[in-house]
């Protein structure tokens, strides 16, 4: 009989469908996973911006944990949209008790259109309570720029700031370059505490529809450790997957569009165009 591998997400919801628990949810089946989910905020959102947030309370974030934990093998869980310092000291005490076999932390902060995602008093929360029980931390430039405490614009800052990230105790971290100003390239460094290194180079793709990149990347990093893919492997495969998601775009939308989450599956062509580096 095959085995059918379990994830869980710990995210908001996107209305609009390309990011939050949607992404995650799509990222996780087209991958081969089960998707299950404990939503902490409800947005109305599409792809011009974030219209509204809508916050769950933390004692009802938990109880779907349990409810997700208490009766399915969870092999990975990720953590997106926390919003809230009780949720986030909620989704701790829980996740200790569960102790996650692997644990993917999206920071996610600001969405691209400026809204919050993250109160501002809840940055410390996630920083000193939230990153020590990570597996692997995805984030953007301005993510990581607020929890390592300094200005990155070059790759010794990216590299710099990495360094001390890992100093919170995760076990490896994955600095996401979307947002650098790099017009031909779009690369990210991951680095781990037992010393291994290196950068993932893609084509950097020109489109206005990058809604739910940083969520779809670090879902399919879940999905493949939920797989019991190492760390290493489970970044590689992801940054071809969301590669491939942003190339394939759907176009949908006024705004930032969302992007293909089921490309990847029927992609005929080999991903050459991204590379490692090290
Ligand atoms: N225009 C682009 N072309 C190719 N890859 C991109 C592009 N924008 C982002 N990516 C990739 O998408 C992933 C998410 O990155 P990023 O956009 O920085 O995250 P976030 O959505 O959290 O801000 C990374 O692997 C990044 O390199
Ligand atoms: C509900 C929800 N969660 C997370 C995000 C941020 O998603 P991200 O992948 O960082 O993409 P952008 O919003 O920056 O395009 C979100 N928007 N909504």
């Amino acid at each position: 009989m095959q085995m059918t591998f379990v994830a869980l997400t710990i995210a908001g919801s996107d209305s609009g469908g390309g990011a939050g628990i949607q992404a995650d949810l799509k990222t996780f089946q087209e991958l081969g996973v089960y998707g299950t989910s404990a939503l902490t905020a409800v947005t109305a959102q599409n792809t011009l911006g974030v219209h509204g947030v809508y916050p769950l309370k933390a004692s009802e974030v938990e109880k779907q944990i349990c409810a997700v934990m208490d009766d399915f093998p969870v092999t990975a869980i990720k953590t997106g949209m926390l919003f809230s310092v009780d949720i986030i000291r909620k989704v701790v005490h829980t996740l200790k008790h569960y102790q996650a076999q692997a644990l993917i932390i999206d920071p996610v902060m600001i969405a691209k259109g400026g809204a919050s995602l993250l109160q501002n008093e809840a940055i410390q929360a996630l920083k000193e309570e939230l990153l020590p029980l990570a597996s692997i931390i995805t984030p953007n430039i301005p993510e990581a720029e607020l929890l390592a405490g300094m200005k990155i614009t070059t790759a010794h800052d990216i590299e710099r700031a990495a360094e001390i990230l890992l100093e919170t105790g995760v076990d490896a971290v994955v600095m996401k370059g979307g947002h650098l100003d790099n017009q031909d390239f779009a690369e990210d460094l991951f680095m781990s505490s037992n010393g291994r290194k290196f950068k993932l180079r893609s084509e950097r793709i020109h489109t206005k529809d990058t809604h739910g990149t940083g969520c779809t990347f670090s879902a399919a990093i879940t999905a493949s450790m939920a797989k019991g893919k190492s760390m290493e492997e489970a970044v590689m495969i992801a940054k071809d997957y969301i590669h491939v998601a942003i190339k394939e775009g759907l176009h949908l939308g006024n705004g930032h569009g969302p992007t293909n989450h089921w490309a990847y599956q029927s992609y005929k062509g080999s991903i050459k165009e991204v590379v490692l580096l090290d």
